[in-house]
């Protein structure tokens, strides 16, 4: 199952927010969909979800329309929605019902997805009697009761405890084994970088960058190295490879814990090696420069 997003615009009242963009996920990967605050994403989610009309552009599966009423599709929005005053299987399996299913089935799933999660005890209690976590965890409970296709979770992970995040991670984990289509909107980069092989950043409603995660980390660490002395500081280090080794490599950042370097047109890794190791520098950390997603969305989401 391909699902795919084709040069899509939306203006709300003549003021443009998304402005032609296009990507695609697919069944059995996680799709993390990232951007600053009011980049655009849940204006995308919801065209998907068929809550607004595009203004142009157009949403397929498998090359077809998109409907999403004619899908399971389970979403997690970022304001949840569910009944404080009901009780918690209780409105599962309501959920269940309105999503198409049996309550019977809906029952069955319901005290599946319960156990996973570690929620069975809260089955007979009103949902506003649970903290926030857990709440949380009723949450994503209803999204998959009706065992969905198409999975979209809109920062799933806020406000859950390092426990209680674990079980969301393996309950996710499970349906993209299971060969669902996964999209996973979140802040929490460490989140997205465990989950999704496949990324889209979302930029002031257009796509600064899009394809696979490692590939992407690959070709943006190409011919990049890190650099860190025993007997320098950072800034030490910084002046002394622009001094002695400006012919190599170039300066293009820094860490606390290191230096970024790149090395100049015709000079290998162990060129460089070979003339730090002859100067006075005593090498405590180097080797190849592997951003972080966190890395690679601040450089394309940041400010100018
Ligand atoms: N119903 C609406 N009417 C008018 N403007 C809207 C509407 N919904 C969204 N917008 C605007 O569209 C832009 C994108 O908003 P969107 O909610 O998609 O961002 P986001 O990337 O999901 O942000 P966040 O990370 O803060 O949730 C914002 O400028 C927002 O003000």
């Amino acid at each position: 199952m391909k699902l795919e997003i084709k040069d899509i615009r939306k203006s709300f009242d003549g003021n443009e927010v998304l402005h032609g963009i296009s990507f695609s996920a697919e069944d059995g990967k996680a799709l993390g969909l990232l951007g600053r605050n009011g980049a655009g994403k849940t204006t995308t989610i919801r065209i998907l979800m068929d809550v607004f009309k595009p203004t142009s552009g157009e949403v397929l599966i498998d090359g077809k329309e998109f409907r999403a009423k004619d899908y399971r599709i389970g979403y997690m929005p970022e304001e949840r929605g569910m009944y404080p005053k009901k009780k918690v299987l209780q409105q599962l399996i309501y959920f269940g019902e309105l999503r198409g299913i049996s309550a019977g089935e809906a029952k069955v799933n319901a005290k599946d997805l319960m156990e996973k999660l570690e929620i069975t005890e809260y089955a007979n209690r009103k949902l506003e009697t649970l903290s926030k976590g857990n709440q949380q965890k009723v949450q994503l409970a209803q999204t998959l009761i009706c065992n969905p296709d198409i999975i979209i979770l809109d920062e799933p992970f806020s406000g859950l405890d390092p426990v209680n995040s674990q079980l969301l991670k393996d309950l996710i984990n499970e349906k993209i084994g299971e060969g669902k289509l996964v999209i996973f909107s979140s802040h929490q980069m460490s989140y997205v970088e465990e989950f999704c092989e496949e990324i889209v950043i979302i930029n002031r409603g257009e796509i600064v960058m899009d394809g696979n995660l490692k590939s992407i980390q690959k070709d943006l660490g190409e011919k990049k190295l890190i650099l860190n002395a025993e007997n320098y500081s950072i800034s030490e280090l910084k002046a002394i490879c622009a001094d002695k080794f400006a012919e190599l490599v170039s300066i293009v950042g820094e860490k606390k814990e290191f230096v970024i370097l790149e090395l100049l047109n015709g000079y290998t890794k162990k060129d460089f090696l070979t003339a730090v190791t002859k100067s006075d520098v005593e090498i405590e950390t180097f080797g190849d420069y592997k951003p972080t997603l966190t890395d690679i969305f601040v450089w394309k989401a940041g400010d100018e």
